[in-house]
C-alpha cells in the first residue's frame, strides 16, 4: 500500500469532506430519539436479536456435580493401590454395587466400600469422587442387560484411580451470577441455548424500529410483478422481462428494505417517487402518519445535478436536511436531518381528545443513489444508529493480479471475496453502479484515506459480510 504525498498542486482546493467516523456519530445521536428496547421470550424467536442489557446467570450450571460417563460412582480411597495407575490387578477389584442412580434423582450419600452404577447426568453421591466407565467393568455393561441372576457386585479394572475422574463439577460451566450475555451481542442459537441452561427465561434486546424506505428518481421503476407478464425463460435462462427505455429497475427499495431489516429495523414501506420534491414530502408525510413510522430512509437526489429532489426537498418548511460529502467512496454523498409532521399538518394524527395531536419530528437519512453507494450507507452509515453489532474486522493479505490505484482523499470500501487461504481478493471494480461486485462478495476491504495505491500483499482491514457461503 503505498501513502500519497501530502503536497497539492497549487491552484487546487480539496473540498471539505466529513470523515464517516464523525458522520455516522451523527447519525447515532440522531436516532438516540428513536431506540428503544423491548423484553422477549428466550426462544427460537429470538434468534438474531440483539441484546439491549447485560444478563446473568440465575443458577449454576451444572447444577450439581454429575457423572460424564454411563459408570461407576466410586470413593478413589476404597480403591488402594491394588488399582493404581500402573493398572489395575489382572484379577480386577471386586466390589458391592450401591444403589442405581439415575439422571434426574436427588443427591445421595454414598454407601462406603460400594460401587454404585450411575448414569450419565446423574448427581455423584455425596462420599463418591470419581465414576469408573461400565466399559472399565469385567462385564462391559450393566448388569440389568445381562442375562441370569441379578448381580450383587462388580468387578472393576479402571484404567485410572486419580479423583475427580469423569466427574462434571457443579458450576463447572457457569456460575451463578456470572453475565453470560452482554449488551451488543447477538443472540445466536449457542446463547439462547446458554440462556435457557441458566435459568433465564426473557432477555431485553434492541426495538425494531418503524422505517419508511423510498427511493427517489423519475427513472427508477419497480420491476413488472404482473402474473400475466411474460415469464418465458430467454436465451440467458431468464424470464424475458422489458425494461422501459431510460428506466431504471429500482435496486434500493428491495436491498435498502432488506439491509434494513438485517440491521433490525422494521420495515413498514418500500417504495418510490420521482424527482418531484412536493410529492415526496406529501409521499413521505402520509406515509408516516400512516405507519406511525420512527424513520425515514431514502435514496438518490443528494448529489450535484439539476434534479436532486432531496436537496431541493430541503428547502421546503419543516424539513431540516444537513448535507455534506463523507470522505469515502462509495457513498461519498450523504443527507441527514429530519422531517417535521407538524401540530396543525393534516397529515398530524388526531390525539383522543379530537384535537391535533402534537408535532413530530422524524429522523431522515438520505443516502445517495448508485446502488453499491446506498448499501454500504446502511452497512456502515444506519447499522450503527440502529444498535446492529460491528462486522467482524480481520487484517488480511489482499491478493492482486495488477496494482490498484486509490483516491487518497477517501476511505474507499472495495468489495471482495475472502479465499480459503486466508487472502483476501477484490471483487469487480470500484464505480458505485456495481451491485453485481456487492452481490458476490463476503467482505469489503478498507483501503483508508492517504492512500494512492494498493499492491499485492499488502495487508488490508477487511470486513466481513454475509454471503460467504460457498
Ligand atoms: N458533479 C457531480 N456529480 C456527482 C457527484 C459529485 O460529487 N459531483 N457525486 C457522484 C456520487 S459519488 C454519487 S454516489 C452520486 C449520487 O447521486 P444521487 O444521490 O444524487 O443519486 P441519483 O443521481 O439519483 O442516482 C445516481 C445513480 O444511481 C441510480 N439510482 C438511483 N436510485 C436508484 C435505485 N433506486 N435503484 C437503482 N439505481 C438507482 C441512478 O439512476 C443514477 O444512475 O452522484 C454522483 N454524481
Ligand atoms: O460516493 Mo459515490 O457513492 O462513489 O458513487
Amino acid at each position: 500500500m503505498s501513502a500519497a504525498g501530502t503536497d497539492r498542486p497549487s491552484g487546487t482546493s480539496a473540498p471539505e469532506r466529513t470523515p464517516l467516523s464523525e458522520h455516522v456519530a451523527d447519525a447515532v445521536a440522531l436516532l438516540a430519539a428513536v431506540r428503544r428496547s423491548e423484553r422477549i421470550r428466550v426462544g427460537h424467536e429470538a434468534v438474531g436479536r440483539v441484546s439491549a442489557a447485560d444478563r446473568r446467570a440465575a443458577v449454576d450450571v451444572p447444577g450439581h456435580d454429575n457423572s460424564q460417563m454411563d459408570g461407576y460412582a466410586v470413593a478413589t480411597a476404597d480403591l488402594g493401590e491394588r488399582a493404581g495407575t500402573a493398572g489395575a490387578p489382572a484379577a480386577g477389584l471386586t466390589m458391592p454395587l450401591g444403589p442405581t442412580i439415575a439422571a434426574g434423582d436427588p443427591p445421595a450419600d454414598h454407601r462406603p466400600g460400594t460401587a454404585a452404577p450411575i448414569m450419565t447426568g446423574a448427581p455423584i453421591p455425596r462420599g463418591a469422587d470419581a465414576v469408573i466407565p461400565v466399559e472399565e467393568s469385567e462385564a462391559g455393561r450393566f448388569a440389568g442387560e445381562q442375562h441370569g441372576a441379578p448381580a450383587h457386585t462388580v468387578t472393576l479394572r479402571p484404567a485410572t484411580t486419580e479423583p475427580g475422574r469423569y466427574v462434571r463439577r457443579r458450576g463447572s460451566d457457569t456460575h451463578h451470577g456470572d453475565v453470560i450475555l452482554r449488551e451488543g451481542q447477538v443472540l445466536t442459537p449457542a446463547r439462547i441455548a446458554h440462556l435457557a441452561a441458566c435459568g433465564v427465561t426473557d432477555v431485553e434486546v434492541i426495538a425494531p424500529v418503524r422505517t419508511i424506505v423510498l427511493s427517489t428518481g423519475s427513472e427508477v421503476t419497480a420491476a413488472p410483478a404482473d402474473p400475466a407478464a411474460p415469464t418465458a425463460p430467454d436465451a440467458a435462462g431468464s424470464a424475458a422481462t422489458h425494461l422501459p427505455d431510460g428506466a431504471t429497475f429500482d435496486a434500493n427499495g428491495p436491498g435498502l428494505a432488506a439491509a434494513l431489516t438485517a440491521a433490525g429495523a422494521q420495515v413498514v414501506h418500500v417504495g418510490s417517487v420521482p424527482d418531484d420534491a412536493e410529492q415526496l414530502l406529501a409521499t413521505l408525510r402520509h406515509l408516516v402518519t400512516t405507519h406511525d413510522a420512527e424513520l425515514i430512509v431514502t435514496s438518490g437526489g443528494v448529489s450535484m445535478g439539476a434534479f436532486e429532489v432531496v436537496r431541493h426537498a430541503a428547502s421546503r418548511s419543516g424539513v431540516t436536511l444537513t448535507f455534506t460529502s463523507v470522505a469515502m467512496q462509495p457513498g461519498g454523498p450523504q443527507g441527514i436531518g429530519t422531517l417535521d409532521l407538524p401540530a396543525d399538518s393534516p397529515e398530524a394524527p388526531d390525539a383522543p381528545d379530537g384535537h391535533g395531536a402534537p408535532g413530530r419530528r422524524i429522523p431522515w437519512l438520505a443516502f445517495p443513489g448508485n446502488p453499491v453507494s446506498a448499501l454500504l450507507s446502511c452497512e456502515l452509515i444506519a447499522r450503527p444508529a440502529l444498535g446492529a453489532p460491528d462486522r467482524l474486522r480481520l487484517r488480511l493479505p489482499v491478493q492482486l493480479d495488477a496494482d490498484e490505484p486509490s483516491p487518497p482523499a477517501l476511505a474507499q470500501y472495495r468489495r471482495a471475496r475472502v479465499l480459503p487461504s486466508g487472502q483476501v481478493r477484490l471483487a469487480g471494480g470500484p464505480s458505485s453502479h456495481l451491485i453485481g461486485g456487492l452481490a458476490q462478495a463476503d467482505a469489503l476491504v478498507l483501503v483508508p484515506v492517504g492512500t494512492d495505491t494498493l499492491r499485492d500483499g499488502d495487508l488490508v482491514e477487511t470486513i466481513l459480510l454475509p454471503g460467504g457461503e460457498r
